[in-house]
């Protein structure tokens, strides 16, 4: 379990406020370019300071060291070798990642042997995406902390990649802006984050049957802030969820 209470971090000027968030099973973290999904994940990763509280089973996160059972695909804990494999065997010192398991999740993500030898710095931005949720992956880890699994991923190998994060981990964060991954998602919380202020958790079922509508609506499943202005969560009403593609929309729906 993720519990996240009083939270404040800094990125910069920015500041991502969340409070009240208790993750059981896993969640789906919704949010736009820029609005603080990745400062709170690296929070929670325990990779940047915070104020307030962050735990993982129990274990406030800036004092716990190594936090073995988590992994995350954040791209600077990955910038620590030369090539693929020399990450490989780092990983399998520092976290136990499985060298067969690893091997078997590139198989499943389309990435061929080739990509082993290659430098880091040589791989496309699709294919380092692939690489480092293979490595956080192949710890079994019991909590996944998960950024934008989806950037730069051909859509062949998306529905590979969904099916990893449903598979995997028995708790967990997967931040992204992607409205269609929530169709394999059901039965986990939906939170979003605009503007650096976190909301929610509101059942993903509920969501894909949801629209967003302005104003404080009775019977809203969640009251949202964008620009100042408030807009609700309402089932069977407003633009849907489930057509908008991306949370990014949300700032073309709401002037
Ligand atoms: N180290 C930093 N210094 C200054 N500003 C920062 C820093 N890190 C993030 N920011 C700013 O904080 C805001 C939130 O960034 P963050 O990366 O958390 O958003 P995000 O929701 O993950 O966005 P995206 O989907 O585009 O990755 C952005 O405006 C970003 O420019």
């Amino acid at each position: 379990m993720i519990e996240i209470r009083g939270v404040k971090v800094r990125a910069g000027t920015f500041e991502v406020l969340a409070d009240g968030a208790e993750v059981v099973g896993k969640a789906v973290l919704l949010g736009p370019n820029g609005s603080g999904k990745t400062t709170l994940l690296r929070a929670v990763s325990g990779v940047i300071p915070y104020e307030g509280s962050i735990k993982i089973d129990g274990v406030e996160v800036d004092s716990a060291r190594g936090l073995l059972t988590v992994s995350s695909n954040l791209p600077e804990i990955y910038r620590i070798a030369y090539d693929v494999a020399g990450l490989l065997e780092v990983f399998e010192d520092l976290k136990g990642v499985d060298r067969g398991e690893f091997e078997a999740l590139m198989g499943r993500l389309g990435l061929g042997r080739e990509v082993m030898r290659r430098p880091v710095h040589a791989l496309s931005a699709g294919q380092w995406s692939l690489v480092r949720l293979a490595l956080a992956l192949s710890s079994r880890p019991k909590t996944i902390l998960v950024d934008e699994p989806f950037e730069n991923v051909d859509p062949a190998r998306r529905g590979a990649v969904l099916k990893l994060l449903v598979e995997r981990g028995e708790s967990g964060i997967v931040a992204t802006h992607d409205l269609d991954a929530l169709k394999a998602m059901r039965g986990w919380d939906a939170y979003f984050m605009l503007e650096g202020r976190l909301y929610g958790p509101v059942l993903v079922d509920d969501l894909l049957a949801s629209g967003l509508v302005r104003g404080r609506a009775g019977g809203a499943l969640l009251t949202l802030k964008v620009g100042g202005v408030e807009y609700s969560v309402v089932k069977g009403a407003g633009v849907k969820f489930s057509e908008m593609g991306t949370v990014n929309k949300i700032y073309g729906l709401v002037e």
